[in-house]
């Protein structure tokens, strides 16, 4: 399956408001404001600043992480300038995974993809999955693991995929430990500051999650792997924006060397298939390692962030421009999967399914077909009949309708006729309803001509009238010039003017005339009965008008249920072209389903054939898997025994963090009663704070009141003193008048000036008290502050001591049922594994014994055939090499005999040559030693001499020697050629 690359565009929100923005974006399309123009570019979906993460996620990520459950390898990864959010978009905010709203995309993913995992194993027993994780990041062209103390990493391309050599890898079974693995990973991560992010990401992190799935169907084993790869690529941006330099400056120009490079194999991939030639991958790590997620077996999502401001218009360009070579790749997708056991009952009974289901729609196809065949038919036969009993109705009324016509025509009473028709249409009122439109269309028709026809004969009955009505006046004027001498005078003296009215002759006239003429009385009769007779049709007109405005409302009413009948007719017809359809497009599934069939009984065959392999390679290999499993076998006892440990550990822990917890709980609630304690002191305090304020808030009223009395007085005092002062200034007045007039006063002036003195210093001595008082006053009043402060701190201590203690609480609460809950999972999860080591020992038990009986038989069977075979080889090869034998043993013999008896006598002689020697020598030597002993005097001469003679010995004993091993090796010769020799020529095989 090949499916394009999927790009998604994210603008960040800007720092500088709108006016500073140049970036318009739409659903799926992004405009850049150039100063040349606009300039747009589409993809599959931007994201404006307002965008959640979860709507990012929901709408980048989700399907990705879901198919990578199910086998599909799966890339995401963030481009864009630095400062652009891409860490913001894949891991989100700092510290933020825990947080739902701000949270990024790998934590998503990583929940998301657990969630599936954990709902599966619910679902299907026999499902089991491994996550492993590995975290490392691209550094200056070098690859280090940010899992383990920043090691240095080897790439090694197995052409099917890419490893990782020398990366740890975590092996996780819930979100939460790979978050924590992620979270000490992104702590390693090189980061640095640069003009336009504090926080940089000098590196291009990659989490690689490996996904493994195991469910067994009947007897069919499924394993899917697959690799999803989160990657938070470093800054792609100009070096004069960030304003790096020295090491940064280096660093820079690695990251860009690596973004160059997979810009241009991106180029070459979203280049028409055909021209792409050679895709360097390995010129950078980065694009060597994302090698199958550009143009290889991946589903990859891109994500370019993209800064709004003006000033980062060239970064937007260039990175949108990425963008658009991002949505021409195309990869080709398959799922990873491994399918052993059973295959060929699994592929039967998928044929059987197959078949069952295409039986089952078939058959359900016939009975709905069949009954809507069934309802159709009805409905027509209903027609049929309807349509039928219309005919007969419509041949009666027309019958009916020719009577009347006949009647009518012969004047046979109008009256009839139109009781008849009154009687008709009563009679077929209810019949009508159930009238075919065409027969009410004919029967309109009818009726029109009836209408016409009466309105032709109207006409006529008009015309005959006229013609009557001359006749009468003729007749009149020619009776009339009969009955006057003086006709002609009459005629043109006395006879009316004609008039309208004259042609309705009134009775009385009628009368008078009577008499005159027998012919004038008949006319008159004629005339009265046409003129009746005109009345009639005129009334019968009207109600046949009557009738046929009726029967047009019927008509209307039988045009919409006929109309509705139609409309019935023709959802059948569609049903049934719709049942046609259905019934090609399952029999196209029958094809499909037989070509599927044929298919995999090829495939059946193909297998069948592989399997006669395959069981010849099994004989082989199942010596070998018998040692295999018996190490499993012991692994697994291993496993399961370090496991009971681990769960006995387990348990150990979990009771000791129980304890601890306990502990903990115990400390809390010390702290707990403690701070009741504080509480209750508090609340004490606070009480007789409260106390104290009302107290002092009573003194202070009292306070109030006599600062209030106090202020009266020294308003009255205020009022004295003025009263007073103005007293004395008149007083002045007084004296400066009267000292200039009189001296007397000069005494009451000076007693006067006492009064004054004596005054001010009342007044002094009241405007101390005044200050006193005030100062009292104030004084109380800075005292009701203190208080009410002191009152306040109190209450908002205990308000903070309250919170607090609720806070304690709440969160001794959550610890605890923290712990509770970790103990259960850990529980549960080592139970579970207990559990399904258990079923898969049992499993595997099963098979080892299924298996050992297997081969016992096999074995046995083959042990004795084979037996047999040895027998019966070894019987007539020992019968053909016996015979050999022999004869090779008698030739040899002979031969040997001959052989050893010359050489024996060569030996003999030899020997006895030999013996005289030694004896000749043993002589000579014992001579010498007389010799030595009686003949020789001098020292010298005895040691030269013996010296000689020890020589000669010693080379005699040498040839004795040799002689002797020569002697002993021919003795040993004839008595080997003297054995037995059942040897053959070419030893058996
Ligand atoms: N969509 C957004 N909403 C709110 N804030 C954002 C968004 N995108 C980015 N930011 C803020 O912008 C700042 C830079 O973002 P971030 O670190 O993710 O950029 P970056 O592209 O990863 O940069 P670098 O390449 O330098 O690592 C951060 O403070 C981040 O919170």
């Amino acid at each position: 399956m090949s499916q394009f690359i999927k790009t998604y565009g994210r603008i960040r929100p800007s720092g500088r408001g709108k006016e500073a923005t140049a970036l318009l974006a739409t659903e799926k399309c992004v405009t850049l404001e150039t100063e040349n123009g606009q300039k747009s570019y589409e993809l599959h979906g931007i994201f404006n600043s307002e965008a959640t993460q979860e709507e990012v996620f929901a709408c980048v990520a989700k399907k990705i992480v879901e198919d990578s459950a199910e086998g599909f390898n799966g890339t995401i990864f963030a481009y864009g300038q630095t400062g652009s959010g891409k860490t913001h978009t894949m891991l989100g905010p700092a510290n933020s995974w825990s947080d739902p709203v701000r949270k990024g995309l790998i934590p998503r993913s990583i929940e998301n993809l657990f969630q599936l995992l954990d709902k599966k194993t619910q679902e299907c027993q026999k499902f089991t999955f491994e996550v492993i994780a590995e975290f490392v990041e691209l550094y200056n062209e070098e690859i280090f693991d940010l899992l383990n103390a920043k090691n240095k990493v080897q790439l090694r391309d197995s052409g099917k995929d890419i490893q990782l050599i020398g990366a740890k890898s975590e092996i996780v079974d819930n979100s939460l430990d790979l978050m924590h693995v992620v979270e000490r990973g992104w702590q390693s991560r090189s980061t640095g500051s640069t003009a336009m992010n504090n926080e940089s990401s000098r590196s291009h992190a990659l989490l690689i999650i490996k996904i493994k799935t195991y469910e067994m169907t009947g007897g069919l084993r499924k394993e899917r792997f697959s690799t999803l790869n989160l990657v938070d690529l470093a800054g792609s941006e100009r070096q004069s924006h960030t304003k790096s330099g020295g090491d940064q400056l280096k660093e820079a120009a690695n990251i860009n060397a690596s973004l160059t490079v997979l810009g241009r194999c991106i180029r070459i991939l979203s280049k028409p298939t055909g021209s792409a030639t050679y895709v360097p991958y390995r010129d950078s790590h980065l694009t060597h390692i994302l090698k199958n997620s550009l143009g290889g077996n991946s589903k990859t999502a891109v994500i370019v962030n993209m800064h709004p401001d003006r000033e980062f218009l060239p970064e937007s360009s260039s990175t949108l421009m990425f963008a658009q070579s991002c949505t021409m790749i195309k990869n080709a997708v398959t799922r990873n999967e491994v399918m052993t056991g059973d295959q060929e009952n699994s592929y039967k009974k998928a044929i059987q399914e197959l078949r069952k289901e295409v039986d089952e729609t078939r058959a359900k196809a016939r009975e709905e077909f069949a009954k809507k065949l069934d309802e159709a038919e009805d409905i027509r036969r209903r027609i049929t009949v309807e349509n039928d009993s219309l005919k007969v109705e419509n041949s009666e009324l027309r019958a009916k309708y020719n009577c009347a016509l006949v009647k009518y025509n012969t004047g046979a009473g109008t009256n009839e006729i139109v009781s008849e028709f009154k009687k008709f249409l009563s009679e077929n009122l209810n019949s009508l309803v159930n009238f075919d439109l065409k027969e009410l269309t004919s029967k309109n028709h009818t009726l029109k001509l009836e209408s016409d026809a009466n309105e032709k004969r109207c006409h006529e009955l008009q015309q005959e009238l006229n013609d009557l009505r001359s006749k009468y006046q003729e007749n009149l004027n020619t009776t009339l010039q009969m009955q006057t001498p003086n006709a002609k005078e009459r005629r043109s003296s006395t006879r009316p003017k004609r008039r309208e009215t004259q042609y309705k002759p009134s009775p009385a006239r009628m009368a008078e005339l009577a008499g005159d003429n027998e012919t004038d009385l008949q006319l008159q009769e004629a005339l009265i009965r046409a003129e009746q007779l005109q009345c009639e049709v005129n009334a019968s007109r009207t109600k046949l008008e009557e009738a046929m405005e009726k029967e047009s409302k019927m008509q209307f009413q039988h045009e919409k249920f006929i109309g509705s009948l139609q409309k019935k007719v023709d959802d059948y017809a569609a049903e049934i072209e719709e049942l046609n359809k259905e019934n090609l497009i399952l029999e196209g599934k029958v094809k499909k389903g037989s070509s599927q069939l044929d298919t995999l009984l090829n495939t059946l065959n193909v297998s069948q054939r592989e399997n006669a392999e395959l069981e010849k390679q099994k004989n082989e290999v199942i010596e070998k898997s018998e040692k295999e499993l018996e190490e499993v076998h012991k692994h697994y006892m291993s496993q399961m025994e370090a496991l009971q440990k681990e769960n006995t550990e387990l348990q150990r822990t979990s009771s000791s963090r129980l304890q601890e917890t306990q502990k903990d709980m115990n400390e809390k609630e010390a702290i707990n009663s403690s701070l009741n304690n504080e509480i209750v002191s508090l609340t004490a305090r606070t009480a007789s704070l409260q106390l104290d304020i009302k107290e002092k808030s009573e003194s202070l009223a009292t306070l109030q009141k006599v600062v209030q009395d106090k202020s009266q007085a020294v308003d009255g005092l205020r009022k004295e003193l003025n009263f007073k002062s103005e007293k004395i200034a008149r007083l002045e007045q007084e004296v400066k008048s009267k000292s200039q007039t009189n001296s007397n006063v000069e005494e009451d002036l000076a007693t006067k000036t006492n009064l004054i003195a004596s005054l001010e210093k009342d007044i002094r001595e009241k405007y101390d008290t005044i200050a006193k008082l005030r100062d009292e006053k104030n004084e109380g009043e800075s005292k009701i502050a203190s208080l009410k402060r002191q009152c306040e701190t109190s209450l908002r201590e205990e308000a903070h001591h309250k919170k607090r203690y609720e806070d304690l609480q709440k969160k001794m609460q959550a610890d605890f049922d923290g712990y509770q809950r970790d103990i259960r999972t850990l529980k549960e999860k080592k139970d579970k594994e207990l559990q399904m080591i258990q079923e898969s020992l049992d499993i595997t038990r099963e098979t080892l014994k299924k298996q050992e009986d297997a081969l016992r038989t096999q074995k046995t069977d083959a042990a004795r055939k084979f037996d047999a075979d040895i027998a019966a080889m070894k019987k007539s090869f020992e019968e053909n090499r016996v015979k050999e034998l022999k004869q090779q043993e008698e030739k040899i013999k002979r031969e040997s005999m001959n052989q050893m008896e010359a050489s024996l006598l060569v030996k003999d002689n030899k020997i006895s040559e030999l013996e005289h020697m030694n004896e000749y020598l043993a002589k000579v030597h014992e001579e010498d030693t007389e010799i030595i002993a009686n003949k020789l005097g001098s020292k010298q001469q005895k040691v030269s001499y013996y010296e000689k003679i020890r020589r000669e010995k010693v080379e005699a004993e040498t040839i004795v020697a040799q002689q002797r091993v020569e002697i002993a090796r021919l003795s040993k010769g004839n008595r080997e050629s003297n054995r037995p020799v059942l040897r053959s020529r070419n030893p058996p095989q």
